[in-house]
């Protein structure tokens, strides 16, 4: 194994951003798969190599002990008191990544919905020695509520199986049969050894008979969609910027695409405007796109404040009071009821919102829709929410981000749902 730093590429700029999110249960590889993952793609400082070596070789260990790097990062996400959900950053030569590491542990369908909510694609972890779990079906279920494009199973452990093809296509095969059912469009499954490399970076030796690229390769192949920049243009207001001689409202482009000269129409008022300019900290813009921020600037004296929407006047979004919406309930400290009071965070609005009512629950493992009066802890359910403003929304599985909001306590202020609107 070559440790030699002065190795380490020089990196082009990558031109596009992978978010991807890891999910498996305790003790499948997922640390030691992203400490891999950095290990081999050459993405360790100098400093962090040589810890790792030095801890290793301390242990009496002849493989570097990989996990150490991401368990690092989880002693620091222990010290914060609500983020569940380590980012990692690192980038090859051909495309950038953030690692969202969601722990496999207690609160997994939690952390996986807050890891997974933003990501491009999800690795579903599987040991190879235990095939499909509960919990694999867990994240391949989530990943498609949260309509994750892109989803790989990462078969892993295969030195544990004597790299066997037949128990690879088993898994791929029962997976394969599991996900049917599911919204999920894009799947592919790698055989790797996270611990020795195989099919992690470079492509394994060990297992002729799978002539797929390796993890590293497909994450820097798959193509991102240019997700939002297709859909119609959404800009949730963050703020009104003014200076003498100057108006712009700022955000950040939620979907679709804006140039000047355009009509955008502000809601709540109904009000339509034409589009001066779009403006960004490094000058003006032909065409401002998601996930830009941008300050826009508009040809009418229109009053535009925080938590207001500019949108294309064509398709805009439903002004809703009242919502129907998938919850994943993440509280530990009393179940979610109807009546309940909570604050609804949508885009950068925050409303007042009661439980008017409690649908069906999803039994995960097995996709049954079961009457429920309550959804506790981790679980995930049909609620009706009545709001004390409207919020300026799509359903979640046309657009991520205006279809998205999060259920908050009004008094701990503690996030306690992530909502995904029908
Ligand atoms: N033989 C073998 N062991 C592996 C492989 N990948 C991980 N392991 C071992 O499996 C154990 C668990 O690995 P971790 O990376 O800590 O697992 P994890 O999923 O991150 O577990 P948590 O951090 O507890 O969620 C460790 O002893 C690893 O060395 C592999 O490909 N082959």
């Amino acid at each position: 194994m070559s440790t030699a730093i002065d190795e380490q590429p020089v990196f082009a700029p990558a031109d596009s951003l992978l978010r991807f999110a890891t999910a498996g249960a305790v003790d499948d590889g997922k640390s030691t798969l992203i400490g891999r993952l950095l290990h081999d793609s050459k993405s360790l400082l100098a400093d962090q190599l040589e810890q790792l070596e030095l801890a290793s070789a301390e242990r009496g260990d002849e493989q570097l002990d990989l996990a150490m790097l991401t368990d690092g990062l989880r002693a620091e996400r222990e010290q914060g008191i609500t983020i569940d959900v380590a980012h990692r950053y690192f980038e090859t030569a051909r495309r950038a990544f953030i690692i969202a590491d969601t722990p496999g542990h207690a609160q997994y369908t939690r952390n996986m919905v807050t890891g997974a909510s933003t990501a491009d694609l999800a690795i579903v972890l599987v040991d190879a020695r235990n095939g499909l779990t509960e919990q694999s079906r867990r994240h391949a279920v989530l990943a498609g509520l949260l309509r994750v494009p892109r989803l790989v199973l990462a078969v892993n452990k295969m030195d544990l199986v004597d790299f066997g093809e037949p128990v690879f296509r088993g898994i791929t095969e029962e997976f394969a049969e599991f996900t049917a059912q599911l919204d999920l469009r894009d799947i592919t499954a790698i055989p790797i050894s996270a611990l020795r490399g195989d099919n992690v970076v470079h492509r394994s030796a060990a297992m002729p008979w799978y002539d797929g690229p390796s993890l590293l390769e497909h994450l820097e192949e798959v193509e991102v969609a240019e997700e939002g920049s297709t859909g119609d243009f959404r800009l949730p207001v963050q703020c009104t910027l003014r200076t003498p001689g100057y108006r712009g409202y700022a955000g950040q482009i939620a979907s679709g695409v804006l140039a000047p000269g355009e009509e955008v129409l502000h809601l709540p008022s109904g009000l339509r405007s034409r589009v001066v300019a779009v403006d960004t900290a490094d000058g003006e813009l032909d065409r401002g796109r998601a996930p830009q921020s941008v300050a826009v600037r508009l040809a009418d004296d229109i009053d535009v404040g925080r938590g207001d929407m500019l949108c294309a006047p064509g398709n805009a979004p439903a002004v809703a009071e009242e919502l129907t919406a998938t919850v994943c309930w993440m509280s530990a400290r009393a179940a979610l009821e109807p009546g309940r009071r909570l604050l609804l965070k949508h885009t950068t609005r925050t409303v007042k919102a009661v439980v008017a009512g409690i649908g069906d629950r999803l039994e995960i493992t097995t996709l049954e829709r079961v009457p429920a009066e309550r959804l506790e802890l981790n679980e995930i359910g049909e609620i009706d929410l009545r709001l004390a403003q409207p919020v300026f929304c799509d359903p979640y599985r046309e657009n991520r981000t205006t279809g998205g909001a999060v259920l908050v306590d009004e008094s701990t202020h503690e996030t306690v749902g992530a909502v995904l609107i029908s």
